[in-house]
């Protein structure tokens, strides 16, 4: 999380994450109790006495605050109170529950949404943002560069006028073996189709099906069994002819536009097939200039095999290499559509399960994506067996969920978003209730130890949080790597992560638990916490009575400082 995106040079060296407060030197440490009983006088009377009428005139969002992430903001460090030290940016839609419900009720996984035909227009997104979107995902597999450009710009304008930070996640195309566009032609049962890598302009033979590999040919075996989409569609190949091979359809189906194939001899994957495909194809590069070029917040990297930046484990060979990948990636995905057409379905639960724990482990988000409200692409409600396995997905605590086809081409995207919003909300707070926290240590990962010292800083803030039952833990963080500290934690509470920039902030927006906040501030914790404090309440997002700890890694005129405040509002309304 706490890294840029740096794409320059095709380059597929595992390269490790630095932690950027790694570089500095050994921290003075401050972990201090105190209770603040009446002090913030100026507070108070700074803060409207109309608590309801002033929150809700306050202006949302400045002019830098939401806007699109220019690269001089990508190294904005806040030095002092800049000149909008009255403006703070949260996200319209957790500003109205946070006022609605109070700190506790907020949802703390992250939803992200497909964009396609179904949800590209502006009102469409706005509905997705207001309906509780993260995350808008892009899959470069479809559409043109045109087409997700305008989107792009259609959310960053979003950002801008309503006061949205949705991240934006492009999500590269990457070498799979894929077939044509059919124009949405379906084989009957017992029908023989000719796979082919010759190539077609527009007099395609009937029943020819391109394939997207050209060692396809000479790989295949007579007796293989050919699975479109993980299954959705069967053949067995029953004759090679020089670039064609013959098949024959078991399982009748469905042949969609680029539809991904895989083979299988002897009830295994046959894994050299795409061996010789390169992890991030010529187009992949074009596609990732243009994502940086545009600005996108997250690139996921498809079929990655050594690294990635939100590495998706969707192929056989990134479950061999995966402590590997995650500790050089950003952020992972279980893409397990692809990976339940690479490993037989029944293991995909455990793979799930052991990816989400070693991107914990390891403090880096993970996504649990495809197919969660499938039966949504058609029908306004879902499957009890599709509630079931998003709640799952809650329990586990993964950091985001995603929406693949249900809001790109689904006939009822937002009802889709709807699901994921409340039975997240329903889990995470039926495990609250439950009091079911988590009480597996968790391992070291910073090899420094001013690393270790934060770490260390936010479990026990976690912890504090948990025994106490503290209202919120507020983090003030330039890179936002202490707040995903927090977050690694899974406190029982919502999590304020203040930060300077936008980019960061809407980065942050991926993070289990995290509510990002721009807002300026400086070197002097007390007056960083007067002004938050006095300018959230004059919003109405927290109130007198609320228990709030505060840690901090902004300090670095003394090094690296931690701090941690344990306060006590008490301040009665004017
Ligand atoms: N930008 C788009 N334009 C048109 N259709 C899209 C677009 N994005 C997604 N879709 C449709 O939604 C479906 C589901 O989206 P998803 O992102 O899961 O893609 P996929 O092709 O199934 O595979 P993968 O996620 O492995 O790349 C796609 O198969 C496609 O039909
Ligand atoms: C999301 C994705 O790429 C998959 O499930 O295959
Ligand atoms: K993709
Ligand atoms: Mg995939």
């Amino acid at each position: 999380m706490s890294q840029s995106i740096q794409f320059s040079t095709p380059s597929r060296t595992p390269h490790l994450l630095h932690l950027p407060h790694s570089r500095f030197h050994r921290p003075l440490t401050s972990l201090s109790f105190r209770q603040f009983p009446l002090k913030y006088t100026s507070i108070r009377a700074s803060s409207s006495p109309d608590l309801g009428s002033s929150s809700s005139s306050q202006v949302l969002h400045s002019p830098n605050g939401t806007g699109a992430a220019k690269p001089e903001e990508r190294s904005v460090v806040a030095t002092a109170v800049s000149t909008d030290t009255a403006a703070i940016d949260v996200d319209t839609v957790t500003e109205a529950e946070l006022k609605e419900n109070g700190f506790r009720s907020t949802r703390r996984t992250k939803l992200i949404c497909t964009i396609g035909p179904a949800t590209c227009g502006f009102e469409q997104l706005e509905a997705l943002a207001e309906g509780g979107m993260n995350v808008a995902r892009l899959n470069m597999c479809h559409g043109t560069r045109e087409w997700h450009r305008d989107v792009i710009r259609s959310v960053r304008k979003l950002n801008e006028e309503k006061g949205f930070a949705v991240a934006i996640m492009m999500d590269t195309e990457g070498s799979e073996i894929h077939m044509g566009d059919l124009g949405g032609e379906s084989s009957a049962k017992s029908e023989v189709w000719t796979f082919t890598v010759r190539a077609f302009d527009s007099s395609r033979p009937a029943r020819t099906i391109s394939v997207s590999y050209d060692g396809f040919a000479e790989d295949v075996r007579v007796g293989d069994e050919l699975l479109v989409d993980g299954g959705m569609v069967r053949f067995e190949v029953i004759e090679k002819i020089g670039p064609d091979v013959k098949c024959l359809c078991t399982d009748p189906g469905l042949l969609l536009p680029r539809a991904n194939l895989t083979f299988w001899r002897d009830g295994s994957l046959v894994r050299e097939r795409n061996a010789m495909l390169p992890t991030i194809s010529s187009k992949d590069w074009l596609d990732i200039d243009f994502g940086i070029a545009e600005g996108v917040d997250f690139i996921a990297v498809s079929f990655v095999k050594d690294i990635g930046v939100i590495a998706k484990i969707e192929s056989i060979d990134s479950l061999t290499n995966l402590e590997e990948i995650i500790i050089a990636s950003d952020g992972a995905m279980v893409a397990r559509g692809d990976l339940g057409a690479q490993i037989p379905l029944e293991q995909v639960p455990a793979a799930q399960q052991r990816i989400v724990k070693v991107c914990r482990a390891l403090n880096k988000p993970v996504i649990v994506a495809s197919q969660l409200l499938e039966s949504m692409i058609e029908y306004p409600t879902p499957t009890r067996a599709e509630v079931a396995d998003v709640s799952e997905a809650v329990r586990q605590r993964s950091d985001a969920l995603m929406l693949s086809g249900e809001s790109a081409m689904g006939q009822f995207p937002d009802k889709a978003l709807t699901v994921l919003r409340s039975v997240s909300l329903r889990i995470e707070r039926w495990w609250r209730e439950e009091k079911r926290y988590e009480s597996t240590p968790l391992q070291p990962i910073g090899s420094g130890f001013s690393d270790r010292i934060s770490e260390e800083i936010c479990n026990s803030a976690a912890k504090m949080a948990n025994n106490l039952g503290v209202d919120a833990v507020f983090v003030y963080t330039k890179d936002g790597h202490m707040a995903s500290l927090v977050s690694r934690c899974r406190p029982d509470c919502p999590i304020f992560a203040f930060t300077t920039t936008t980019s960061v902030r809407r980065r942050l927006n991926l993070k289990w638990g995290l509510i990002p906040f721009r807002l300026s501030f400086s070197e002097d914790m007390e007056s960083n916490l007067n002004k938050t404090f006095s300018l959230l309440k004059s919003r109405g997002m927290i109130k007198s009575g609320d228990l709030v700890i505060a840690v901090s890694d902004m300090l670095q005129s003394i090094q690296t400082y931690f701090y941690i405040r344990f306060l006590r509002q008490q301040w009665t309304m004017p």
